[in-house]
């Protein structure tokens, strides 16, 4: 008998269809308690589970004793409880790599719609201010050559930064727990603590995972070391930023601009004063939204998946130690 599988989230036929080849598939549509209990049964004999987004906790493992993979479509795994997955040798397999570049993308989006106020002027032209030939109101700040700080130099940091030294010439600062010689040597990248990224860096770039150590590490008093002239960026998880700090240091003129794609709570309240603050740019958690990159990490997953249960962990798994 195949063994059976969770899916909480959809998947394009053809890899639903190759899931299928391997196991029995249930699908559901979120992991909130109301559906575990709904599809109690399935939850208790499924041996994998494959999604994204949705927290994986200790109450949720509880309804699942037969669990021994879980396969998730993004490369951060914030929203699982990896302890209690080790205590159990569950392995929990994610999808680095594949959406490396398409995130760096987004993140040179970010950069230049702050800097250039792409967003707030493309709206003023839609909304008919257009009228004559325009003036230092409508201008930006020049992004090539100025200085790009990029804290956590990762696999989207590194290509960050390659956009940022081949494309625009900018200088590149950069912090992380440890040296990364690759970016030294092919991006003239230098490393810095993290005040000293903050004092100098022109465009400040978050690209960390959240943990402990990492949540709310740039909060009032990191606004405080950065430049009046400083443009901030954050696509790699909301909560390692102090948003209330954020929201003062733009409104004070602390610091110039934000270009943000992930939020302290997502989706982003309607009512957040950073959606009427003209110096932000706000997306939706679009990092790695691409119909290429969307589907490559789900095929990415489903083969994790598959692996995982066959006991192949030796690529994409976060916790291969534990699984013994
Ligand atoms: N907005 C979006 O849609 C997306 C967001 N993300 C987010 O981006 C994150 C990074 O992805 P990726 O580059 O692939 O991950 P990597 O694991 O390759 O890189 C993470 C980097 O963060 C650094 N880091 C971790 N903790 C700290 C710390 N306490 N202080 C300083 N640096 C730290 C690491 O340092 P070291 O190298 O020294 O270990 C490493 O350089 C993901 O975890 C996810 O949260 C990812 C994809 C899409
Ligand atoms: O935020 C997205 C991810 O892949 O992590």
């Amino acid at each position: 008998m195949k063994p059976s599988v969770i899916l909480y989230k959809a998947l394009p036929d053809n890899l639903y269809q190759k899931l299928e080849e391997h196991f029995a598939v249930i699908q559901v549509a979120n992991l909130k308690p109301e559906t575990v209990e709904q599809h109690a049964e399935a939850f208790a004999n499924a041996q994998g589970l494959l999604g994204s987004s949705e927290t994986v906790d200790t109450a949720l493992l509880e309804k699942m004793p037969k669990l021994r993979a879980t396969s998730t479509i993004s490369v951060g795994y914030d929203n699982f409880d990896v302890d209690a997955l080790n205590a159990r040798k569950i392995a929990l397999m994610h999808t680095p790599t594949v959406l490396t570049e398409t995130v760096a993308d987004t993140m040179m989006a970010l950069v230049l719609s702050s800097a250039r106020r792409i967003v707030e002027v493309a709206e003023r032209v839609k909304a008919g201010e257009w009228t004559k030939g325009i003036g230092p109101d409508w201008f930006g700040i020049d992004v090539h050559h100025k200085t790009l700080g990029i804290v956590g130099m990762g696999r989207i940091g590194l290509a960050l930064a390659q956009r940022a030294h081949f494309g625009f010439g900018m200088p590149v600062l950069y912090n992380a727990r440890r040296h990364h010689p690759e970016a030294e040597e092919r991006f003239n990248a230098r490393y810095c603590d993290l005040d000293t990224l903050l004092q100098e860096a022109d465009f400040v770039c978050l690209v960390l995972p959240l943990t402990d150590e990492t949540h709310h590490l740039i909060g009032a008093e990191q606004f405080a070391k950065m430049k009046n002239s400083a443009v901030f960026i954050n696509a790699g998880r909301g909560p390692v930023v102090d948003e209330q700090a954020l929201i003062e240091a733009l409104k004070t003129g602390q610091i110039h601009a934000a270009g943000l794609d992930v939020f302290e709570q997502e989706p982003l309240d309607k009512d957040s004063p950073l959606l009427s603050l003209p110096n932000v740019v706000a997306l939706p958690h679009i990092g790695s939204a691409t119909h290429e990159t969307r589907y490559n990490m789900a095929a990415c997953a489903v083969d994790n998946l598959i692996d995982a249960l066959n006991g192949k962990v030796d690529k994409n798994c976060v916790n291969p130690q534990a699984i013994g």
